[in-house]
């Protein structure tokens, strides 16, 4: 089984606009509101790909009912740790004429103690050898940015598969406790490691992570297309062209598709193509949808991967 664990789920608000001039008054021309929160979002591209998966996570008491009603009529199965206070809603403003994309996150509510071994407690009896966790997202107040560690060793513990989408110091933390599988943007890349902008430094930042112990390496770069390391062979994706309606989510998505592959034993190769054409089918949504099937297998006759050493 796939479980996706989101610390911090949000209700996300994409507002489109022609072009946004701060300090006035501007009116959208239109809005959407989604379910989101990384972890979430793998969930419902995972559920698109046509496999299953469990969502955990912490979700808010008082806008909770919202949430569990679209993943529910989503036919996503969920165990979610109800805390006090609300799920965030989270900013995300497209600039339609110039296609600027902007992204304003809320911290979320806070963590308890209690509850916080409620969801460990719930994470140790589902947790069975070769299950795939994904964990990902920013850390809720009340959680130490070592949770990702702690997580891993558990999970790690039972036999499980873990891959990790997190940034800063819960990624850097998290790194150290190996995860099987990470996907940092190039940002998140940035905020450990110092690195020249050229693709083979990129790689060697990967690598380097591979010689930690990480077993594969998925380094998106937005519209510059990502690279694909594991331990003797790297793969680079180019960018597919599309007309972008909304970025938000396209990691997410690669990360769906590579927990959907390796459940399926999918070759690295063809789990790189359907992680890249199944991001690229994201950015042609608006807001926070996941990608269609249709449109990910379309991609998938075009994606050009090579081998890069
Ligand atoms: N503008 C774009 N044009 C073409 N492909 C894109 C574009 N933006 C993203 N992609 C595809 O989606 C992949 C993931 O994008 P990106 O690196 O932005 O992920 P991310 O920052 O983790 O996203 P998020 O956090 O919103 O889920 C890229 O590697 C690329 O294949
Ligand atoms: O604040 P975090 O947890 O880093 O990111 C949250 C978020 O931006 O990630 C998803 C896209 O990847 C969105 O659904 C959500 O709003």
């Amino acid at each position: 089984m796939i479980y996706t664990v989101t610390l911090n789920p949000a209700f996300d608000k994409t507002i489109y606009l022609d072009e946004l001039i701060k300090g006035h008054v501007n009116r959208s021309v239109k809005s959407i509101m989604d379910i989101g929160g990384k972890g979430i979002n793998v969930s419902k591209v995972i559920k698109s790909l046509g496999g299953e998966s469990i969502a955990l996570g912490f979700i808010g008491d008082e806008n909770k009912d919202k949430f569990i009603k679209c993943l529910n009529s989503m036919g996503i199965k969920n165990d979610l740790v109800f805390v006090a206070g609300e799920t965030r809603t989270n900013i995300k403003i497209v600039e339609t004429k110039a296609n600027i994309y902007t992204d304003i996150n809320q911290r979320g509510f806070s963590i308890t103690p209690e509850d916080l071994e409620e969801l460990l407690s719930k994470l140790r009896s589902y947790a069975r050898e070769g299950d795939i966790f994904v964990l990902s997202g920013s850390l809720p107040a009340g959680v130490d940015n070592d949770v990702y560690m702690n997580l891993i060793n558990i999970l790690k513990e039972k036999g499980a598969i873990i891959i990790l989408d997190a940034d800063g110091e819960a990624l850097k933390n998290g790194l150290a406790a190996k995860p099987d599988i990470v996907k940092p943007n190039i940002n998140e890349l940035r905020m450990i490691y110092e690195f020249d902008d050229d693709f083979n430094s990129i790689v060697s930042v990967g690598r380097e992570i591979i010689k930690q112990g990480v077993k594969k390496v998925i380094i998106s770069m937005g519209n510059k297309g990502a690279f694909y390391i594991i331990e003797d062979e790297v793969f680079y994706a180019k960018p597919q062209r599309v007309e972008v309606k909304s970025t938000v989510g396209a990691g997410d998505s690669m990360v769906a598709a590579i927990s959907f592959g390796i459940s399926k034993y999918m070759e690295d190769k063809e789990i790189f193509k359907l992680a890249v054409s199944s991001a690229t089918a994201a950015i042609i949504e608006e807001g926070t949808k996941a990608p269609s099937r249709e449109n990910v297998d379309e991609l998938m006759k075009k994606v050009s991967i090579e081998r890069w050493m």
